[in-house]
């Protein structure tokens, strides 16, 4: 919460600290968020490997961004959920459910852009 003594440039660096607090939670706790970041590093690899272009790195790293935030993003909801109604409620299934729907839509993006770009490279050693 916005302390109200806090100039600008405090409230701006106290705001980093919470966000950069809020990745850390993210990347230690949350396992979705673990497996991400793992086929994420194995897609650097594969990148290096197969001297992917500068144009590519990019989409790379936009797909990747893109699954992060999603799965970030369903993780907030997730916690919201769990904590205004921890008990069984269809409605919070649904919130849930569609919570779910986020990250998905990002991973199916990242899959067709892994394909534009792997599917080619790979098909020339056979
Ligand atoms: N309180 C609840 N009431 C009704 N249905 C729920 C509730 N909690 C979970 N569900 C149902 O179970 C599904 C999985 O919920 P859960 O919270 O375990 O998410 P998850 O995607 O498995 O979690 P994580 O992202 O941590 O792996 C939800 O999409 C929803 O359909």
């Amino acid at each position: 919460m916005k302390n109200p003594k806090d100039g600008f440039f405090i409230g701006r660096i106290k705001s980093l600290k919470y966000a950069f607090k809020g990745m850390w939670i993210l990347i230690t706790t949350e396992d979705s968020i673990k497996v991400q970041l793992s086929v994420a590093f194995i897609a650097i690899i594969l990148g290096f490997l197969l001297d992917i272009s500068a144009i590519e790195w990019m989409l790379q790293f936009l797909a990747i961004g893109l699954v992060l935030v999603a799965e970030a993003a369903n993780s907030a909801i997730e916690e919201v959920a769990d904590f205004i109604h921890p008990e069984f409620h269809k409605k919070i299934g649904k919130i849930k459910d569609i919570a779910a729907g986020i990250p998905t839509f990002a991973a199916l993006t990242s899959l067709i852009i892994a394909g534009i770009i792997y599917i080619p490279k790979i098909l020339v050693f056979f």
